[in-house]
C-alpha cells in the first residue's frame, strides 16, 4: 500500500516568497489498484510523482510503501523496494543498446533475448528492429518513451508510475499499451499509479486522483470523479458527454 500523508513541496520564487508546488497531499493506494492521477496543467503531477520515486525531496510530510517510512531513503533504495517511474520525458543513454537497458532493469545480465523482446512487443516496439538499436539521439521521442516503459516492465515492480505514458505515441503503439496496463492490472502483478489526460487511459482506472494547486481537488472511484471531471471540461461538447455516458 501506498500512503501519502500531508505532503508538501515548498521551493523559494523569484522574490524568495515561499511557493507551495504541493500542498498538504494525502493520498492512500492500495495494492494492485490501477489509480489515475489527472488535472491541469501545473497543478503538481509530476512533482507528486517524483516526490514518490524520490527524485524531488518533499519539505514535508511522509511518504510509506508497504509500512515504510520511504521519505528520506535513496532512489535507488526505492528502486530495490520495487518502486518504478517512467519520466514524461525520458533520458536517452548513448552507447547502451535497447537489450543492455532491458537486462539492466531486470537486473538479469542474462536476459533471454526472446524475454527482452516481450517487453517490447508490450509497448508495441517491433523487437527485431530495436533490440539493438543504441538509444541514442536516433531514436524519436515516441521510441524512446516506449523503450522506457518497456524497460519498466521488465523491473516488475510492486508500483509502476508512469508519468504521462502517451506523450508522443502513435495511435497502433497506445491501443498496444492500454492493452498492456489492463493486463498488468487483471493479473494483479502491480500497483499502477499513471499520470494521464488520456481518456482512454482513465477508463482504465479503478480510481481517479485530480490534482490542482497543489492539492488533491477529487479522489474516488471512476464512476463518481470522471462524469465531475467532464462536466468541468466537456462545457457542452456532445463527445466528451456521450463517453461519460458509456
Ligand atoms: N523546483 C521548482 N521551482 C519552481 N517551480 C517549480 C519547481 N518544480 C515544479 N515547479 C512548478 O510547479 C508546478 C507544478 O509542476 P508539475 O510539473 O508537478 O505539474 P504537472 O501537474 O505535472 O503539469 P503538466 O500537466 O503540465 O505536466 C508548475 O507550475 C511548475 O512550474
Amino acid at each position: 500500500m501506498l500512503e501519502i500523508k500531508g505532503l508538501k513541496y515548498q521551493v523559494a520564487d523569484e522574490s524568495g516568497e515561499s511557493l507551495g508546488i504541493l500542498n498538504d497531499v494525502s493520498l492512500e493506494i492500495e495494492d494492485h489498484k490501477l489509480v489515475v492521477i489527472t488535472g491541469p496543467n501545473g497543478g503538481g503531477k509530476t512533482t507528486l510523482a517524483k516526490a514518490v520515486m524520490g527524485l524531488v525531496q518533499p519539505t514535508g510530510g511522509s511518504i510509506l510503501w508497504n509500512g515504510v517510512d520511504i521519505t528520506e531513503k535513496s532512489i535507488t533504495e526505492r528502486a530495490r523496494m520495487g518502486i518504478s517511474y517512467g519520466f514524461q520525458q525520458p533520458p536517452r543513454f548513448k552507447g547502451l543498446r535497447v537489450k543492455d537497458l532491458l537486462c539492466l532493469a531486470s537486473g538479469r545480465e542474462n536476459l533471454a533475448t526472446e524475454e527482452a523482446c516481450q517487453y517490447l512487443t508490450k509497448v508495441g516496439l517491433c523487437a527485431h528492429d530495436y533490440i539493438d538499436r543504441e538509444v541514442d539521439a536516433s531514436l524519436s521521442g515516441g521510441e524512446v518513451k516506449r523503450i522506457e516503459i518497456a524497460t519498466i516492465l521488465a523491473r516488475k515492480s510492486g508500483l509502476m508510475i508512469f508519468d504521462e505514458p502517451e506523450a508522443g505515441i502513435d495511435l497502433w503503439s497506445f491501443a498496444k499499451l492500454t492493452e498492456t496496463f489492463q493486463a498488468i492490472h487483471a493479473r494483479g502483478e502491480a500497483t499502477l499509479l499513471i499520470i494521464s489526460h488520456q481518456e482512454r487511459i482513465i477508463n482504465l482506472a479503478d480510481e481517479i486522483v485530480m490534482i490542482e494547486d497543489g492539492r488533491v481537488a477529487q479522489h474516488g472511484p471512476k464512476e463518481e470523479i470522471f462524469p465531475l471531471i467532464l462536466e468541468r471540461t466537456s462545457a457542452g461538447c456532445t463527445y466528451l458527454s456521450q463517453e461519460a455516458n458509456k
